[in-house]
This record gives structure tokens, C-alpha cells and sequence, in this order.
């Protein structure tokens, strides 16, 4: 079974709106809500790709009840652990360009901690473990690198720089950070495919087995030990790219799932983040298969 912990739920409250004016009122043209935060979007695209998967994680109030419903009305298993505080809602407003407030998120007591890491006690060396997303800031910065420990089976993992370098000697089969939390990472602007692969390759010295970098509109970087393929994404209508990252996690652990090479794997994923960029929600099977055939790989 694949399982995803999102320790940091959100609904996702996107915003269509012609104009922003700061300090002025703003009216706003659609609205969407999701159920979001980074694992629950890799198990949503799982499921677009027919993989089944279980969401882990915690949840409260009116927002965690939000998304436990629409977890339910997709048919996607979830074993979240209830906190007494709201699960957060985080602002995406989509203007002339994309704007994203994330909150914080909820207090996590030690209790309900440990809850979780009973059930990632729990798993098996068959199982798959998607750790993703940032943590609330009531809980212990090194919950990533216990968890990772803990996990018995494949571990893949999506965060930010701390939450990343600490599970990196656990050897995790591949984690993907963006161009702008690669830069972060080694502190200083990566201008050419050579320089984000010295680093990517850096990141393997330091225990990680293969390492994804996401581009954006560039397409992407998949780099292990002895090879580096480079993906080039089509041009489209840019809608919302707000699970993207997400998305192409969540195509190339399909990929691998259904038995697919490495590089139909990682085609797949870039395939499911550019469909999700050029859609309001994540992208249907549909959407990214109307892509695949349009993104090139090559080797580097
Ligand atoms: N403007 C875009 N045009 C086409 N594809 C995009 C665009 N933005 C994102 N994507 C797709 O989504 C993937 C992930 O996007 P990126 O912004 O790098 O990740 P994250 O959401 O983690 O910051 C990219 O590798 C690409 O496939
Ligand atoms: O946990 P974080 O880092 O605050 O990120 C959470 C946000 O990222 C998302 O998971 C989207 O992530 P990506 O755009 O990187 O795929 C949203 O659903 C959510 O609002």
C-alpha cells in the first residue's frame, strides 16, 4: 500500500480575480474550493491514475471535516488522526500573476504524535511512504527525520530545506524539491542544467537515491547517480499551477507503481504536473494523458 502523510492539511481557497489592489476592495471573478496540502494532493492524483493509496495525517474542525468528505467522495481511504484546532485554509489568489498565503496550521499535541507514528509503526516493508509538505509550527522540526527512520519500506519525500536534509540518510528513492528550494538549499542562484545537477547530485552524496527538480514552466531534471534526463513541457494556457509539484510526485510514484520504466515513469510525472498547471483543480487521467505525447525527454 502507498501511504501519504500531509502532517499540514489545507483547503485550498483559490481566487480568479482580474485585478488585485492592495489596501483597496477587491471583487472576485470564480472561486474554488479544494482539499489540499501536498500528500493529500499526491493520494488525489494517485487515484486519477488508479493507484490506490491511504492519507495519513491530521485534521480539525470544520476544514479537516472539508476534506475528509471529499476524500470519501473521490473514494481515496484516509486514516487521519482528529486535532481539537481548525485545519488551515490557504489563500491562492490568481490574478495577473499567482499569489499564495499558506497558514501555519493547527497545535499538534505530543499525544496525537505519537499517534501517528504508531500507525507509520505500523507498515510493512512492501509499503511506500510519501512524506510531504511543510509541518505545523507547534510540532518538533525533526518529526521528518524520526518518521523516515521509522518507515520499513520505499520513502518518498517533497518538503522544504531542513525537513529535507533531515531524512536525506534514510536514502529516500527520490525527492523533489523546486528550482527555488534547490537554491535555497545550497544558498545561491542556479543558472544552467549543469549547475542544478551538480547539486541534485549533491543531495544524492548525502543519501538520497534519485532526485527530481521541478522547473515550472521549464519542464524538469530527473537526476540519479549515472544519468540525468531532462524534460521539456509544452506551451499551454497557464490556469492554476497550485499541485503541480504535487502532481508530478504523485505520476512518477504511478509510474513506477504500474511498472513502467524510469523514464515512461518520469515522462508520466511531468505529464501530470503540466496538466494540473493547465487546469483550475489537480488534472483528470484524461487531461494528463492529452499531454503525455507532448512532453520530450532527453538525456543530459
Ligand atoms: N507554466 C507551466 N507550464 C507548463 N507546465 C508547468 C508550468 N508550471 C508548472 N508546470 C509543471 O508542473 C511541474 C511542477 O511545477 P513546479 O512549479 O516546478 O513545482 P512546485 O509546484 O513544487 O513549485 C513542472 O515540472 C511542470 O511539469
Ligand atoms: O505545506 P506547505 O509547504 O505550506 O504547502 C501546502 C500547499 O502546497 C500545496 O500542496 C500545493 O503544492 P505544489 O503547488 O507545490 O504542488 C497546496 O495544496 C497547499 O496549499
Amino acid at each position: 500500500m502507498i501511504y501519504t502523510v500531509t502532517l499540514n492539511p489545507s483547503v485550498d481557497y483559490i481566487v480568479f480575480t482580474d485585478t488585485i489592489k492592495l489596501g483597496e476592495l477587491n471583487r472576485a471573478g470564480q472561486t474554488y474550493k479544494f482539499a489540499g496540502g501536498k500528500g493529500i494532493n499526491v493520494s488525489r492524483v494517485l487515484k486519477s491514475h488508479g493507484v490506490e493509496s491511504t492519507a495519513l495525517g491530521f485534521t480539525g474542525g470544520f476544514p479537516g471535516e472539508f476534506i475528509k468528505n471529499s476524500l470519501q467522495e473521490a473514494d481515496i481511504m484516509t486514516d487521519f488522526i482528529e486535532v481539537a484546532e481548525d485545519t488551515r485554509i490557504n489563500i491562492k489568489l490568481k490574478g495577473a500573476s499567482e499569489t499564495e498565503i499558506n497558514a501555519p496550521g493547527p497545535a499538534v499535541t505530543n499525544e496525537q504524535t505519537e499517534q501517528l507514528l504508531e500507525q507509520i509503526r505500523r507498515l510493512s516493508p512492501e509499503d511506500t511512504l510519501v512524506l510531504a509538505g511543510s509541518i505545523p509550527s507547534s510540532m518538533n522540526a525533526d518529526i521528518y527525520r524520526k518518521i523516515a527512520q521509522m518507515c520499513p519500506g520505499k520513502l518518498v519525500v517533497d518538503a522544504e530545506k531542513d525537513l529535507l536534509l533531515s531524512v536525506l540518510d534514510s536514502h529516500p528513492e527520490f525527492i523533489k524539491p523546486n528550482k527555488a528550494e534547490l537554491e535555497q538549499i545550497f544558498d545561491r542562484k542556479l543558472e544552467t542544467v549543469d549547475e542544478i545537477k551538480d547539486c541534485a547530485r549533491e543531495l544524492i552524496k548525502q543519501g538520497a537515491k534519485n532526485v527530481m527538480v521541478s522547473l515550472g514552466g521549464e519542464g524538469a531534471l530527473f537526476v540519479s547517480e549515472s544519468l540525468v534526463y531532462k524534460a521539456e513541457v509544452p506551451s499551454g494556457k497557464v490556469v492554476n499551477t497550485v499541485g503541480s509539484g504535487d502532481s508530478t510526485v504523485a505520476g512518477m510514484i504511478a509510474g513506477i507503481a504500474r511498472g513502467l520504466s524510469l523514464e515512461e515513469s518520469f515522462k508520466l510525472a511531468v505529464a501530470s504536473g503540466t496538466a494540473t498547471a493547465f487546469t483550475e483543480d489537480l488534472a483528470t487521467k484524461e487531461q494528463i494523458d492529452n499531454v503525455l505525447s507532448d512532453i520530450k525527454l532527453t538525456i543530459v
